[in-house]
């Protein structure tokens, strides 16, 4: 040891502790007498002088070693861990005599002792009374047995710390122990930290142990520098479920997954690079060799190992793939949807571009398909749509486009036309196609379709162009009688955009009250009296004046809304019937057309007993006029419709006779009452031998079947004379008058009645009464 001085008291400290305490601390120096004076200022030195008695304090204790080995290497220790000691400011340092009195100790000790650490005081001023009893016989027992260490706890009013506490007894120069020096260090920030981590440690073992998706650590194994493979180091519980790969940890990959190099080639890129380049990557992969999707993430770790983790995404991705595909497809018949066909038809127009040829789109509307859904029910209608499908693939190239834009219309893209006319060729093998039978439930059913076409680059170089231009030419086709196909031209869009308005202004029209029924007067040949009225629907537009129900009804029936327009048809002309029972026209009936769309109803029974029912018309004057085609299409579910209406004691005729297919044996299932002959065989009927022979065949086989014969269209007096001769029971016709409003037909049949009793009861020569329709 170096050289020590002694001081009076006894208290022996190295030389070099006192010179540094005279260099640093100037009257510290002074004050340090005083600690071996008989009472003891105590000295606390200010900044700066720290380090010195963190030195002092080490001093001390390697002062017992220099005692003891007062060599020269003990020495150089000393200087050593003085220096050390120097630069730990943080170390709380006092120095106890004998009786446990504070003698010396250092800004840190003050801190973490607080303002308790006096000269003088004892551990009492410290900390409660236990602890400083514990801490007191730690005192005795370093003064009796030497160095020592120990954790406590150091309970301060701002709660407890944990104390690291080296106890350094100090010996005179006679090797009597006459004071300890305390080191002493808080521990507690320390140990909460380490606490925190081993908590946070156990959190994210649990957390590796738990998670959702596999993880996996792998070593990379180097050759050469280049990284040429990976070894499983740690896998957690969830890797086996994601991987099905068992038993995998310390094991190469590729020995694991022999195949991985080949068939997932950028698997293992993304690894290497992961390592080599250290930044983490993402991303979804189909694993082949497991034969599904995953999201992975790879990173490289601060010790150089490869983390990947990731999580069995194949349930997603097929789910997406389906969103995908139904973004795009359509539902029922797989098909395109109108979204992809937009797309098709661009890249036609684009092909006809380049290639110098045409592309074509049709839009195709099956006629009637609402029909069919509401008799058939929604699962034929399916159906029908599909098997359409099928047949319309049938007619088209592997290059062109069938789409199901929705509901019962069809899109087609048709691409590399040498000219528009392939398009009607096609057009027509389609029409062709579609109306053959289809058997379904056992029933033949023929539906027909109408084509639009608008032609690349003629027509236009959009999609939204050529589709408007399309649907207006299908409208056409509708228009024009359907099951047909059109081109577009200029004066069509005209029409459709006329067709369109009149479709706009039928909704409102109902409620704007601009329908009115106007009646034509049937006379009974025999009697010359009026026996019924015609009841037949006029539209008073706004704009466009007086439409004729030709325009009108096709629209109306399309739409649906010859639904609520013919319950209120049959609800006036009951009420106006019954009326007529108490003014002088008794026994005038009423006769009512129906569509095929009302009968469709199933409550349809219901709104004619309601009508009947609160105009107070006895049933049986009312007769329902029905055309030849309702009762030939799906005639068995309208059979149960008309035996419910018969049932109410109504009467039913067929209307335009002739035209159709009726058979004989559904005119006596449906309980017919009479035919009406329709009036083109009647307009001419004087002239046209033809004619003559069919109106006569009517006429027989009406009365054969115990039905009544009622002409339509009768202009002319030469041909109600024939029809007459031919024993036709009726006649209506502009010859006796045209439909006339409701009061001016009332007062035509009071005229007509007091003519006829006037005269007789013969039959008066009628004049055509031109009355506007
Ligand atoms: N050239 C000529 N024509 C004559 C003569 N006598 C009557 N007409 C017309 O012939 C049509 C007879 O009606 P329809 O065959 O049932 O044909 C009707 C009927 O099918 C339909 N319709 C009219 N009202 C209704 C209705 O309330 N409901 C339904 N569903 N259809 C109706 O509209 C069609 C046309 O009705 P309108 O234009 O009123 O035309 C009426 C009538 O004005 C004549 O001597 N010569």
């Amino acid at each position: 040891m170096g050289r020590c001085v002694d001081r009076p008291g006894g208290w022996r400290v190295p030389a070099l502790i006192v010179a540094a305490y005279a260099v640093l601390a100037g009257a510290a120096g002074a004050a340090l007498a005083g600690l071996t004076g008989p009472t003891p200022a105590g000295l606390m030195l200010e900044q700066g002088g720290v380090a010195a008695v963190n030195a002092l304090a080490l001093g001390l204790w390697l002062g017992r070693a220099g005692r003891r080995g007062r060599d020269a290497g003990a020495a150089r220790a000393m200087a050593r861990a003085f220096d050390r000691l120097a630069a730990d400011a943080t170390l709380a340092v006092h120095v106890k005599d004998r009786d446990g009195r504070i003698r010396l100790f250092n800004p840190a000790a003050r801190r973490l002792f607080g303002p308790g650490l006096v000269a003088g005081a004892d551990e009492t001023a410290l900390r409660p009374a236990a602890e400083a009893a514990a801490a007191a016989a730690r005192d005795r027992a370093a003064l009796a047995g030497g160095l020592r260490e120990d954790e406590e706890t150091l309970t301060t009013p701002a709660g407890p710390r944990r104390l690291g506490v080296i106890r350094l007894p100090l010996y005179d120069g006679d090797g009597v122990a006459v004071g300890v020096a305390g080191l002493a260090r808080d521990l507690t920030e320390a140990e909460a930290a380490a606490t925190a981590l081993r908590q946070s440690e156990s959190r994210l073992r649990a957390l590796f142990d738990n998670m959702l998706g596999g993880v996996a650590f792998h070593q990379p194994i180097r050759e050469g520098g280049r990284v040429t493979g990976f070894r499983y180091l740690a896998t957690n519980a969830r890797f086996e479920a994601e991987t099905g790969l068992v038993d995998v940890v310390g094991r190469r990959v590729d020995e694991v997954l022999p195949d991985l190099a080949a068939r997932d080639r950028r698997l293992v890129e993304a690894a290497v690079r992961v390592i080599e380049q250290g930044r983490p990557e993402r991303f979804d992969y189909f694993f082949h060799i497991l034969g599904r999707w995953y999201e992975v993430a790879m990173f490289r770790t601060d010790d150089g190992l490869l983390g990947v983790s990731f999580h069995d995404i194949s349930d997603r991705k097929s789910a997406e793939s389906r969103v995908e595909h139904l973004a795009f497809h359509d539902l029922l018949t797989g098909l395109p949807n109108r979204r992809l066909a937009e797309d098709r038809m661009s890249q036609a127009v684009a092909h006809a571009d380049r290639a110098g040829s045409r592309a074509a789109l049709l839009v195709l509307d099956l006629d009637g398909f609402k029909a069919v859904n509401e008799t058939l029910g929604h699962e034929v209608g399916d159906t029908v749509i599909r098997g359409v499908a099928a047949r319309l693939r049938d007619c088209l190239r592997e290059t062109d486009t069938l789409s199901r834009a929705g509901g019962d219309e069809f899109l087609i893209v048709l691409t590399d036309l040498r000219g528009g006319e392939a398009a009607s060729a096609i057009a027509a093998k389609i029409l062709a196609r579609v109306a053959e039978p289809f058997e379904i439930q056992g029933l033949g059913l023929v539906t027909t379709a109408s084509i639009g076409i608008a032609v690349h680059p003629d027509d236009g170089e959009d999609f939204a162009t050529l589709l408007k231009k399309a649907d207006t030419a299908m409208y056409q086709a509708k228009a024009e009688g359907r099951a047909g196909w059109r081109f577009f031209d200029e004066r069509m869009n005209r029409d459709v955009a006329a067709l369109l308005r009149l479709r706009a202004g039928l909704r409102r029209a109902l409620d704007r009250g601009e329908f009115e029924l106007h009646y034509q007067p049937q006379l009974d040949l025999a009697s010359g009296r009026v026996i019924g009225a015609e009841a037949l629907l006029r539209w008073n537009h706004p704009d466009l004046g007086r439409v004729t129900p030709d325009r009108f009804i096709p629209l109306a029936e399309e739409t649906g809304q010859i639904v609520p327009i013919g319950a209120w048809v049959l609800e006036q002309a009951c009420r106006r019937a019954a009326a007529w029972q108490g003014e002088g026209l008794d026994g005038v009936g009423v006769a009512v057309n129906l569509s095929a769309v009302q009968l469709q109803r199933d409550d349809f029974d219901h709104t004619v007993a309601a009508a009947l029912a609160r105009s107070g018309l006895a049933p049986d004057r009312l007769e329902l006029e029905l055309t030849e085609s309702v009762l030939i299409k799906d005639a068995e579910p309208r059979l149960a419709a008309l035996s419910r209406l018969k049932a109410l004691g109504v009467r039913l005729a067929i209307d335009d006779f002739g035209t159709g297919y009726s058979s004989l044996s559904y005119l006596k299932r449906f309980a017919v009452d009479r035919l009406k002959i329709d009036r083109s065989f009647v307009a001419d009927l004087a002239d046209a031998p033809d004619d003559d022979a069919i109106v006569r065949a009517v006429i027989q086989m009406a009365h054969s079947l115990g039905l009544r014969a009622i002409a339509e269209g009768v202009e002319t007096t030469a041909v109600r004379e024939r029809l007459r001769a031919l024993g036709c029971d009726e006649i209506q016709g502009y010859l006796l008058a045209r439909p006339l409003p409701a009061d001016a037909f009332a007062a035509f049949v009071r005229d007509h009645h007091a003519a006829l009793d006037s005269a007789g009861g013969a039959v008066p020569s009628l004049p055509i009464l031109a009355n506007p329709a």
